[in-house]
């Protein structure tokens, strides 16, 4: 069994048990309320703009590495992100994997003023509606996890919600899912979650698949600003950063070093 279907699986029962103890009736209701009190989209328009804007990820852990960050000062951390100029934070949730939390989300949404993307692996309308009610201005849906159904479902229920979908593909066939899904930010990932290699060719293959109106995301194994450079050139809209900024002493540098300004 592959990562992601090993990780679908331990999601379906994770979200059984949060169902049982808090049912879908009462999430959507918390949904459609955080809904009305929130900027509509709001992760979409930080990311719209002048330069490649940065989406920089809260991440204990990973599958491929392992444990990332022994010292985990969740709030600070976006804290130091919002500082730095990041657009938007995103945050795992996932708790098996990347040793994520529900309250890292909801305790950071709350903090900070820029938009938070819940990163997790969403596989049924409870999570969508979860993400929201937990302060999330967006939420990542995964081609390789869910049919044209489901995606196009979620998608649309993430708008009734006010909720930006950042819509993930890894290929040329799942690019063109994303779109027919309608997906106004589509990720592109470098990393192929089946084998965890990182090429960044990957977006740079894709991008021109993307319509210039329809916001591109590079994600994954960006580590230089020769990186950020290159997807700049490419016409790349937005990267997501995570590993490479939590294992920096200095994050607020590492940024500011990523942009190509030093500190
Ligand atoms: O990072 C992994 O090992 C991983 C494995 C399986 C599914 C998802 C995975 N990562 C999620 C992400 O998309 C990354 O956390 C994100 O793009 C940032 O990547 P990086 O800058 O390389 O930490």
């Amino acid at each position: 069994m592959n990562i992601l279907a090993e990780i679908a699986g331990r999601t379906k029962l994770r979200v059984a048990e949060e169902k049982a103890r808090l049912p879908l009736s009462e999430v959507k209701r918390r949904a459609e309320a955080a809904a009305k009190e929130c900027e509509p989209f709001a992760f979409e328009r930080a990311l719209k703009g002048g330069d490649i804007s940065f989406i920089c990820e809260v991440k204990r852990a990973s599958p491929s590495k392992g444990l990332i960050a022994a010292d985990f000062p969740y709030l600070d951390i976006a804290r130091d992100y919002q500082a730095a100029g990041a657009a938007a934070v995103s945050c795992l949730t996932e708790p098996y994997w990347f040793k994520g939390e529900d309250r890292y989300l909801s305790e950071i949404a709350a903090e900070i003023s820029i938009p938070v993307l819940r990163k997790d692996f969403v596989v049924n309308e409870y999570m969508v509606c979860a993400a929201r009610a937990l302060g999330a201005s967006a939420v990542l849906l995964i081609c390789a996890l869910l049919d044209d159904a489901q995606l196009r479902s979620f998608a649309q229920l993430a708008g009734e919600l006010g909720l930006s979908a950042l819509v993930e593909a890894h290929d040329e066939a799942e690019v063109e899912r994303a779109l027919l899904a309608g997906a106004r930010v589509v990720g592109v990932n470098n990393r192929d979650l089946r084998s965890f290699q990182v090429d960044m060719e990957v977006s740079c293959r894709l991008r021109s698949l993307v319509p210039p109106e329809i916001l591109f995301v590079s994600e994954s194994g960006i580590e230089s600003a020769g990186d950020i450079e290159r997807l700049r050139r490419h016409g790349v809209d937005a990267v997501l950063i995570g590993e490479k900024l939590m294992r920096a002493a200095d994050r607020r540098a590492m940024l500011a070093e990523l942009r190509g300004g030093g500190q």
